[in-house]
């Protein structure tokens, strides 16, 4: 949507007059205001630019020509940002890109859920241990994880702590991608402290040694193009707070656009994509590339409204819908949608979450995931492609690059018994390094055949 300046205050506030679901109740709107109009005269976190070439990478993924690569923390926490958490986050993302770009042979777009995802929206408002109740946990931009009534007050202060924590993870992540950390010379280095202790971290070694020996080759035949020596790295979250993305949106002085600038591409939760809701008017206002999470209630009536109001251009790399059904229904539930939206000319990227239609609780207590069930929601979602012949365009995965034991299975196999051994989550469980990789080899056999 083009606006001048004048304008774009209105419209990138026509949200607040609609409902906005899991929205932090604040004690305080004089601070939240306050730090809100703060957040306004801060300096963008990402360019309209940037966005866009992101957008033409996502146009690539619709028209069946690139896979997109998505996947992070469930939740960042603002403890959690050092140097080498994120560089392990990082290491993890970019062998997996390494696997799948030589594996299947296929350009990967990569898009982390960092640097902005502090937000949760959660099922229920309250959690009760031992008989006393407490506001939920929403992410450390909202409330603090401790089990006490204090720390589960919302604090706008919070809001500018994630802007902060999101600034020197970007930038991080900017001076690795960029700064010869990501040079494909480097696919080695990513595996050092892996490879002994683990098969997939093995089995990538000798993947990384036939990335070795095509670069020496194309080096002696003189070709060694830029590309090879930083990577293309983009950031998202769930746009969920509404007051920090609406304070993060601005005229973008080339073109006139709105842009949500706290982070490349955001995405839209199952929880909050109402048609009639504040979440969607306020994705319908930013020119960013954005996503939707397609739960296993949608109907393609809804996915069709969805398109309409998110990208009534149809173009491609608008739209990214973001599939999470559930192993045992996706063979059920997904064509019907992927037929209706195919039909109607639309040109949505499809790409699959294998995790949030997965989760289960243990017996311990402990959220979990089992590895199986994610990779046959996987497998479930290429066969719907194939069986439609439309193009099953990435995958979303919650990953981190620590050894933690918050899924099950696997190759390193983790039980359930081993779950309490490091579960760190701030929300949902994650898949680990091992079970990550495991996960890239599985698909790049998938995207091949
Ligand atoms: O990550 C997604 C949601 O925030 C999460 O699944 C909600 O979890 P809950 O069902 O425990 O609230
Ligand atoms: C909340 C999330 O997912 P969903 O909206 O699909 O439940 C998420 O990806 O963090």
């Amino acid at each position: 949507m083009t606006v001048n300046a004048d304008s774009s205050f209105s419209i990138a506030s026509s949200w607040r007059d609609l409902p906005a679901a899991q929205q932090p109740d604040y004690p305080d709107l004089e601070a939240l205001r306050a730090v809100t109009s703060e957040l306004e005269g801060y300096p963008p976190l990402v360019f309209a630019g940037e966005a866009d070439q992101l957008r033409a990478r996502l146009a690539s993924v619709a028209r069946g020509e690139a896979f997109l690569l998505q996947g992070g923390d469930c939740a960042e926490a603002f403890d959690q940002v050092s140097a080498d958490q994120i560089r392990a986050k990082l290491k993890t993302l970019l062998q997996m890109s390494a696997v799948l770009t030589y594996a299947a042979a296929v350009p990967v777009v990569k898009v982390g859920r960092i640097a902005g995802q502090y937000s949760k929206p959660r099922s229920k408002p309250t959690e009760t241990r031992d008989g006393v109740s407490l506001p939920s946990y929403r992410g450390d931009s909202v409330n603090g994880p401790e089990f006490t009534a204090e720390a589960r007050i919302p604090d706008p202060e919070r809001l500018r702590r994630m802007y902060h924590a999101s600034a020197a993870t970007l930038n991080l992540v900017r001076g690795f991608t960029t700064g010869g950390y990501a040079d494909l010379r480097q696919v080695h280095a990513w595996n050092q402290d892996f490879v002994r202790t683990s098969a997939s971290g093995q089995r990538y070694e000798a993947l990384a040694r036939e990335i070795d020996n095509a670069l020496n080759f194309m080096k002696a035949c003189g070709a060694d193009p830029a590309e090879f020596h930083s990577v293309e790295f983009y950031a998202s979250h769930e746009a969920l707070l509404l007051d920090y993305e609406a304070a993060l949106t601005r005229v973008d002085s080339r073109s006139g656009r709105l842009y949500d600038v706290s982070g490349h591409m955001v995405w839209i939760g199952e929880r909050t994509r109402q048609l009639d809701g504040a979440h969607i008017a306020f994705a319908a206002s930013i020119s960013n590339p954005v996503g939707v999470k397609i739960g296993p209630t949608t109907t393609p009536e809804e996915a069709l409204a969805l398109i309409d109001r998110l990208d009534p251009e149809r173009e491609a790399g608008r739209l990214t819908f973001i599939t999470r059904m559930g192993a045992d229904r996706i063979r059920d539930l997904l064509p019907p949608l992927v037929e209706r939206v195919t039909a109607s000319g639309a040109q949505v990227a499809w790409v699959c979450d294998p995790m949030h239609g997965n989760t289960f609780e243990a017996a311990s207590g402990h959220k979990t995931r089992r590895f199986d069930d994610v990779l046959d929601e996987v497998k479930g979602f290429f066969e719907v492609h194939k069986g439609l012949g439309t193009h099953p365009g990435g995958i979303h995965v919650e990953l981190t690059g620590d050894d933690v034991t918050e899924c099950v299975g696997g190759g390193n196999e983790i039980l359930v018994d081993d779950l309490h051994q490091r579960y760190e989550t701030a929300c949902d469980p994650r898949l680990n390094r091992s079970q990550s990789l495991d996960l890239a080899f599985l698909v790049a056999e998938m995207y091949r055949g």
